[in-house]
């Protein structure tokens, strides 16, 4: 069976407090990105799991698809597969890529293997490995919260929108971003900001990871102030980075400075 794991966007993203477990409660809208990877897994004789396109760093057999397939394994009776993936999205880019292979492939034994989870189960299972793959279970525009594992419904609709992605070849570990991070409960809650029309949003939503990250690397905040001078509604950095995005109301004719990074453009 093949499927298409998908990637996200951050539209604003607040860390608001360190949690005792050391990890950080958010407030963000989660919203889906089309640019993604390939991910096929057949039935065989025994298990491998392969991957083609870009090169993804860490031992293959930590692979996040790898770590699905053990998780179900554990509680279920899996035959063994073949799994390949071929790697498109790039990797410590703030577009979630990893996770989406780690809940498609939740999704896709589910389903292969008519296993019977629903999503809610799945999102369980989806939790235990990383705090962005909860979301890619439902793959729609969500308002994320706690971890950025708990969801809540927004009125957020780009649909009609074009999107450009610039990817500045600069791989920003998660870990080293909420490591830069000073949390603060924001004086009006994300939600409440997000619902305004997106030409408001310049001044009003905000990634906090730019704090920390546009002075240490300020290739980040020129390709922002760039994709607004391209004629962008609104762009931001996605995530912990480093990917910055800029949303259009038409089609976007690549611009030239954008020709040394990796770039994506498509509709929202
Ligand atoms: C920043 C965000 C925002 O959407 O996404 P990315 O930009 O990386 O895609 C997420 O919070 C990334 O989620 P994810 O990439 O799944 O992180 P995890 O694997 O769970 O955790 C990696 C590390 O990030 C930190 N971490 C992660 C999530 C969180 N809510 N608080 C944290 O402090 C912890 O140091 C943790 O060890
Ligand atoms: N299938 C996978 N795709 C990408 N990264 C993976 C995958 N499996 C494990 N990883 C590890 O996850 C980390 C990056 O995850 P990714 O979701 O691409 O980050 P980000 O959301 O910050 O862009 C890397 O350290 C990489 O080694």
């Amino acid at each position: 069976m093949l499927t298409f794991p998908a990637s996200k966007i951050n539209l604003g993203l607040r860390i608001t407090n360190k949690r005792p477990d050391g990890f950080h409660n958010l407030q963000s809208c989660f919203y889906p990105v089309a640019w993604g990877d390939i991910l096929e897994v057949i039935p065989a004789a025994e298990f491998t799991f392969t991957s083609s396109g870009l090169s993804i760093p860490g031992n293959p057999a930590q692979n996040l698809c790898v770590k699905a397939y053990d998780l179900l394994k554990a509680d279920f009776d899996l035959p063994p597969v073949k799994m390949h993936l071929h790697k498109i999205v790039p990797i410590g880019a703030g577009l979630g890529g990893g996770s989406a292979d780690a809940a498609f492939t939740l999704k896709l034994l589910n389903d292969q293997f008519s296993i019977g989870l629903t999503n809610a189960r799945l999102e369980e299972y989806a939790r235990l490995l990383g705090s962005d793959c909860a979301f890619f279970i439902q793959n729609r525009p969500l308002y994320c919260t706690e971890k950025g594992d708990v969801f809540s419904e927004i009125a957020v609709d780009l649909r009609g929108y074009h999107i450009l992605l610039v990817y500045p070849n600069l791989a920003i570990s998660t870990a080293e971003a909420y490591g830069g991070i000073r949390p603060r409960q924001p004086t009006i809650p994300l939600c409440d900001q997000l619902v305004a029309p997106i030409d408001k949003w310049r001044t009003t939503i905000h990634n906090d990871f730019e704090d920390s990250l546009f002075p240490k690397y300020p290739i980040l905040n020129q390709l922002k102030e760039q994709l607004y001078d391209s004629g962008a509604v609104y762009a931001s950095m996605s995530g912990s980075g480093s990917t910055v995005y800029g949303i259009f109301n038409a089609p976007v004719i690549i611009p030239n400075q954008f020709s040394a990074h990796r770039v994506w453009e498509g509709k929202l």
